[in-house]
C-alpha cells in the first residue's frame, strides 16, 4: 500500500514541463511538504543510459518497436528503483513524463496500436499509475520554436521529427485524454509562463485538499 502522491506532467515539447516541475518544487518544498522531481526516460543510471540510447540522434535505424520497449524497460528500472520506494515513503512526486507518453509516441504518433502500447506497458508497471497526471496543451509549433530558442538544450532524435509526426503525438494525446478524463488535467501552456504556473498549482492544491 502506497502513501505518498503519484503526479506525472505530460505534453508536447517545449511547452513547458520542465521550468513548471522546477517551480513547483520550490513552492512546495518553501510549504515543507516532502516532494521530490523525476523524469522519464531517465531519473537513475540504468534508465538515463537508456534514455541517451534512444534519444541519440544518430540513432535513425531504431524500429518503432524497439523504441516501445526501450521506453518500457526505461520505465520500469525508474519505477522501481526510484518512484516506489518515494510513494512507500510517503513523498508527492512530480514526474516529467510517463505511460501517456508512450500511447501518444509511440502509440498514435508512430502508428502502433495503442493497446499493444499499453499492454507492454502493463508488464513494466503492474498496477503503479499517476493519481494526478497534468497536460500541457500547446501547438507544436510553438513548442518547437521554444526548444531551438533555448540554448542549454540539446535537441533529441525525437524533436527532430517531421512537424506531422509532433502534430500525430498532440492528437494522441487528445485520444489519451480522452480515455482517462478522471485523471489528467489539461492546462492551457501557451499563456505566459506565471500564469501557467498559478493554473497548475491551483489543479494541484485543489488536489491535495
Ligand atoms: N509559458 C511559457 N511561455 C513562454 N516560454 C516558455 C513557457 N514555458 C516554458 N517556456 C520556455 O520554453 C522552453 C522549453 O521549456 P521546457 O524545457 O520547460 O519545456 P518541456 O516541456 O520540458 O520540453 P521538452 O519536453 O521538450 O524537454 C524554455 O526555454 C522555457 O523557458
Ligand atoms: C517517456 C517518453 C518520452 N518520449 C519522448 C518525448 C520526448 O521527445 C523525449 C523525452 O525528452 P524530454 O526532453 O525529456 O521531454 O522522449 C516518448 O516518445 N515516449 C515516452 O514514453
Amino acid at each position: 500500500m502506497t502513501k505518498g502522491l503519484f503526479i506525472t506532467l505530460e505534453g508536447p515539447e517545449g511547452a513547458g514541463k520542465t521550468t513548471i516541475i522546477d517551480m513547483l518544487l520550490t513552492y512546495y518544498q518553501e510549504q515543507e511538504k516532502q516532494i521530490i522531481k523525476t523524469r522519464e526516460p531517465g531519473g537513475i543510471p540504468i534508465s538515463e543510459k537508456i534514455r541517451s540510447i534512444i534519444l541519440d540522434p544518430k540513432h535513425t535505424e531504431m524500429d518503432a518497436r524497439t523504441e516501445a520497449l526501450l521506453y518500457a524497460a526505461a520505465r520500469r528500472q525508474h519505477l522501481v528503483e526510484k518512484v516506489i520506494p518515494a510513494l512507500n515513503n510517503g513523498s508527492i512526486i512530480l514526474c516529467d513524463r510517463f505511460i501517456d507518453s508512450s500511447l501518444a509516441y509511440q502509440g498514435y504518433a508512430r502508428g502502433i496500436d495503442m493497446d499493444e502500447i499499453w499492454e507492454i506497458n502493463q508488464f513494466a508497471i503492474g498496477n503503479v499509475m499517476p493519481e494526478l497526471t497534468i497536460y500541457f496543451d500547446l501547438d507544436p509549433r510553438v513548442g518547437l520554436a521554444r526548444i531551438n530558442n533555448t540554448t542549454d538544450r540539446e535537441i533529441n532524435r525525437l524533436d527532430l521529427e517531421k512537424i506531422e509526426f509532433h502534430e500525430l503525438v498532440q492528437e494522441g494525446y487528445y485520444k489519451v485524454i480522452e480515455k482517462f478524463p478522471d485523471r489528467i488535467r489539461k492546462v492551457d501552456a501557451s499563456k505566459p509562463l506565471e500564469q501557467v504556473f498559478q493554473d497548475t498549482i491551483a489543479i494541484i492544491d485543489h488536489y491535495l485538499k
